[in-house]
């Protein structure tokens, strides 16, 4: 008989799909059958995605989907409205999922014995117990976010954010001395929309009542990143960083197709002189602002490589500036970015700091340029600048945008840097130790392993 059945759920953004495949594949590389539950969209989008490419995700893998209660035409990325649906729709029918599964089993197919959940889809756990199953959670941020959530409570009672979770008055909050102070203005639930922040809000702090009520609570993160944090929440335990681990390397759940060209683009490069900017999977910038990006990256007068996704992102909307044509880089619609991250030509990563970038490009030992957006990003920019010294913030000017000169200023600084590039390489060391046998994140692995198998 094989080893027992695991669901795992995902919330359904790029930068959870990830990890959380990642998580799988190392759950199916052991042995265990795996089903991997994506949203109706998003399943659609991975299958596109991996057409025409050798990737082994299917067969490892059993990719299925439910809908996400959205309609058709609704906007995925009103992160507000898709909380608000995934609450009313996902529920139920992941319990008939499990329930159709686990009636129309073959011969030899094992039941769904065990739920790992994203922990904001922690909401899972009313059906875990509805259906006498278990459930371990993985949160795919950094452990500073999991402890600021589990301080909601004290955050409304100390007076720093109201009962919808904006902030009350402008102040800096230093949850522990060991890990980096926050503006309250950038809470890791702030989002341009004050609707769709409160929504958010309200979707956080009721999942995450559940997932501290978990046995299980894992995170993408290794301790020697972020110990203050760990130590705040001792339940959460680091299991990453959560990378690609098939032998093709290939993330396996991408909503877009990758274009491997880069690859060979930057095979022709020198040696860490490429400037890599990408901004995951959410991130809009404005037409100004891109235009300064544009011009700065040829200010640079470096070769770089620039991601710029389709759809409702800048590429379609904006205009490049003319003498843009025909410069030293790059363009694509999505890179394999682990991939890219890992070649010897890449000099700096232009980033949004979501977490999966962060922990990549650290674990490739790679300087970073930072240029947060809206979430968690902010703090993990003070991780990057602040705590491990592995990167570089921007000034923005008083209309709040990022000049092209100020861009040209930091590469320069960032590229001069050699503390910096000293440091990047350590950490990635650490990093490296974290991965596979050994490290303290292996241990705890394997204890989740002998759980699973109890
Ligand atoms: O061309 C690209 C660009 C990105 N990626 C991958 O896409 C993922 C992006 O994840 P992340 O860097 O975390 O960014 P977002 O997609 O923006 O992730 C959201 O979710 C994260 C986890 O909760 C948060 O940390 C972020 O702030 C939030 O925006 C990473 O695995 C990248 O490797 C590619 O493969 N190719």
């Amino acid at each position: 008989m094989g080893r027992s059945h695991v669901l795992v759920l995902p919330y359904p953004a790029q930068g959870h799909v990830n990890p959380l495949m990642h998580f799988a594949q190392g759950l199916a590389n052991l042995g265990f059958k795996v089903t991997f539950v994506n949203t109706h969209f998003n399943h659609k989008r991975v299958l596109a995605a991996m057409v025409g490419r050798n990737d082994p995700t299917g067969s490892c893998v059993n990719l299925v989907s439910i809908p996400d209660g959205m309609g058709l035409e609704d906007d995925r990325n009103d992160i507000g409205k898709l909380c608000e649906a995934i609450l009313i729709a996902m529920p139920k029918s992941l319990e008939e999922l499990i329930q159709n599964i686990n009636k129309t089993l073959e011969f030899g197919d094992q039941p769904i014995t065990c739920i790992v959940s994203d922990a904001c889809m922690a909401w899972s756990r009313e059906v875990a117990n509805k259906l006498g199953i278990r459930l371990a959670m993985v949160w795919p941020a950094s452990a500073a976010i999991y402890s600021i959530l589990a301080n909601i409570p004290n955050l409304i009672r100390d007076g720093y954010i109201d009962d919808e979770g904006f902030s009350i008055k402008k102040q800096r909050i230093q949850l522990s001395l060991s890990i980096p102070s926050f503006d309250i203005e950038n809470i890791p639930w702030r989002l341009g929309d004050s609707n769709s922040q409160k929504a958010l809000f309200k979707y956080l702090k009721r999942t995450f009542e559940h997932s501290q009520l978990t046995e299980w609570q894992m995170c993408n993160s290794f301790y020697e990143i972020e110990p203050g944090a760990f130590s705040l929440v001792p339940k959460l335990l680091p299991v990453g960083p959560l990378l690609a681990n098939n032998d093709a390397g290939h993330s396996g759940a991408q909503f877009w197709q990758e274009d491997s060209s880069c690859l060979t683009w930057l095979d022709q490069q020198p040696s860490q002189s490429v400037i890599y900017v990408a901004f995951g999977s959410l991130t809009i910038i404005d037409q100004i602002q891109f235009q300064e990006l544009a011009l700065g990256l040829q200010l640079t007068n470096k070769p770089f490589l620039w991601v710029l996704r389709p759809g409702n992102n800048q590429e379609s909307n904006h205009v490049r500036p003319n003498e843009f044509h025909g410069s030293h880089g790059k363009i694509v619609s999505w890179a394999p970015q682990q991939k890219v991250l890992s070649h010897p030509a890449i000099a700096c990563f232009v980033s949004h700091c979501g977490w999966n970038s962060t922990i990549e490009g650290v674990s490739n030992g790679v300087p970073f340029l930072c240029w947060p957006h809206f979430l968690d990003q902010f703090h993990n920019t003070n991780y990057i600048c602040d705590s491990w010294k592995v990167g570089l913030g921007f000034d923005k000017d008083e209309s709040g945008i990022i000049r092209k000169e100020e861009f040209n200023k930091k590469v320069e600084l960032l590229l001069g840097d050699k503390n910096i590039r000293e440091k990047a390489f350590e950490l990635k060391q650490i990093a490296r130790n974290n991965i596979g046998e050994g490290g303290q994140n292996s241990t705890n692995f394997s204890n989740f392993i002998k759980w699973l198998e109890a």
